[in-house]
Parts: C-alpha cells; sequence; structure tokens
C-alpha cells in the first residue's frame, strides 16, 4: 500500500477515473450520487470519495482554490493511476451571452496562473480533451440547467478580487473567452505533460467584473446549475467508460 502524502489516501484504492472540484462539500455532493460510495480520506482542503455510477468506479476529490493546490490534487492522482479527470467547477461569465445558471464546457484555458508558468513555456496550450469534450457537452445539454449551455475558450486566473493592478477580464472578453475561474489552465497542462485526458465544465454564477462589487455563489439559480453539472459530469464519465470497454 502506497499512502500519498497530501491527499492521504492509498493509490491502490484510486480507480482510472477522477471528477474533482474545488468544494470539499461538492465533492460530497457529487459523492451522494455514488453506488456504494465510501469516504477514502480527508486532508487540508483534499477530500476524497469512491463510489460507482451506471457502473464506472470512479473516485471524487475536492482541490481547493487555486491553481497549485489543486495541481499537487492532480500530480497525485495520476501517480496513483488515475487516466480520466472532470473538473465540475464554477466561474464568472465574460460574456453577456451567458448569465449565473449557465453551462460552459471549457475546451481550451487561456493560461492567466502563475503555476503553469513553473511548468512550460508560454506558448504552451492548455487545451482539453476532445473526447471528454464531447461527452461533457453532450452531457450537458441533456442536463436540463437553470441557463444555457455552451463551449468555448476559459480563463484560468490566480487574483480573484482585485488589487491595484487591473485584472485581465475586459481583454479576454473581447477575445471571446466565455467565462474565468481559478484552475483549469492547471489541470489542462498536467494533464498533456503526464499522457492522460481532461476536461471540465463550469456553472456560471455571475458577471465576473462584479465581483469586487460583491459576489453571491450561494442563489439557488447556482445551485441549480451545479446540479445540473454534476449529473452531465456522471454521464460524461460513464459514457467515457463504456466508451473504452
Ligand atoms: O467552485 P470551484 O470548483 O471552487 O471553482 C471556482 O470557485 C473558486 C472561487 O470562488 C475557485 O476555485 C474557482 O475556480
Ligand atoms: O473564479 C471565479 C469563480 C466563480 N466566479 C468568479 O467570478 N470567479
Amino acid at each position: 500500500m502506497a499512502l500519498m502524502p497530501i491527499l492521504q489516501i492509498e493509490s491502490e484504492d484510486v480507480p482510472e477515473l477522477a471528477i474533482v472540484c474545488g468544494d470539499p462539500f461538492r465533492a460530497a455532493a457529487i459523492a451522494e450520487k455514488l453506488d456504494g460510495a465510501v469516504e477514502l480520506g480527508h486532508a487540508r482542503e483534499y477530500r476524497s470519495f469512491k463510489g460507482r455510477y451506471k457502473g464506472a468506479e470512479l473516485v471524487v476529490v475536492s482541490h481547493g482554490v487555486g491553481c497549485p493546490g489543486a495541481a499537487v490534487c492532480f500530480e497525485e492522482l495520476i501517480k496513483a493511476g488515475v487516466k480520466t479527470i472532470i473538473r465540475v467547477g464554477t466561474a464568472g461569465s465574460l460574456s453577456g451571452s451567458y448569465a449565473a445558471g449557465s453551462l460552459i464546457v471549457s475546451t481550451a484555458a487561456a493560461r492567466e496562473d502563475g503555476l503553469t508558468r513553473q511548468l512550460v513555456p508560454a506558448g504552451f496550450p492548455a487545451a482539453a480533451d476532445s473526447q471528454v469534450t464531447d461527452a461533457l457537452y453532450a452531457a450537458a445539454l441533456a442536463s436540463n440547467p437553470p441557463g444555457a449551455v455552451a463551449k468555448g475558450i476559459t480563463l484560468t486566473i490566480d487574483a480573484f478580487f482585485s488589487g491595484a493592478v487591473e485584472l485581465p477580464h475586459e481583454m479576454y472578453k473581447r477575445a471571446g473567452v466565455i467565462a474565468v475561474e481559478m484552475e483549469i489552465s492547471a489541470l489542462y497542462v498536467i494533464a498533456a505533460l503526464r499522457g492522460i485526458r481532461a476536461g471540465a465544465i463550469v456553472a456560471l454564477d455571475g458577471d465576473s467584473t462584479a465581483v469586487d462589487e460583491g459576489y453571491d455563489p450561494h442563489r439557488n439559480i447556482v445551485g441549480e446549475a451545479v446540479d445540473a453539472e454534476i449529473r452531465a459530469a456522471l454521464e460524461a464519465m460513464a459514457a467515457l467508460a463504456r466508451q473504452a470497454s
């Protein structure tokens, strides 16, 4: 048995499919939808569960907020043998076309984080796996969220609230980027470096350019969208597992 130093779970307990999310409570909510769910461990922000969805064995792990902590989670899961990771997150909207309650499948992430700069050169892309993206998009369309469903480029950034320097949201908005969150670039770059496949779906919780004035990710419409994206991610995992068998 090999205990993973940071997640504090045994690598032998980890199957090939993983769903990850920032919030440990969301990890528990996802685990509630699994058959035979068991909690594997809870260390720092990392809460881990294992169970089956429509026969597919998967692990669910929370990674906390931000690329550095999330990267540790992704690396340890991959070392334990995970081959497919789906992130189920929340994000702020960068587009007038998509409001709170909408689901966005991230096809690629603009790398405005600090972590991936320490892993790969500036020109290296952070791109989703196309099979994972297709499975997520099909499942999202069928998940009946309270808003729209779209796929496109997202932005990953380290600063949530702004300081003295202007954040690049408006520039990425002009470039057609749909949403901003804080971990997808790390997931896609690490997946590429380690030769696994990854994808991500996010539920929009409001206008990202207005978070300094007020941020409320606990509204009913956001909760309903998160519930829909959880169902979509589980259905996508089941479809990917069927394709592999
Ligand atoms: O809802 P999660 O998965 O945590 O994702 C988003 O929410 C957090 C910020 O509130 C960041 O982690 C961001 O990426
Ligand atoms: O990083 C995030 C996550 C949710 N909403 C935002 O505006 N930003």
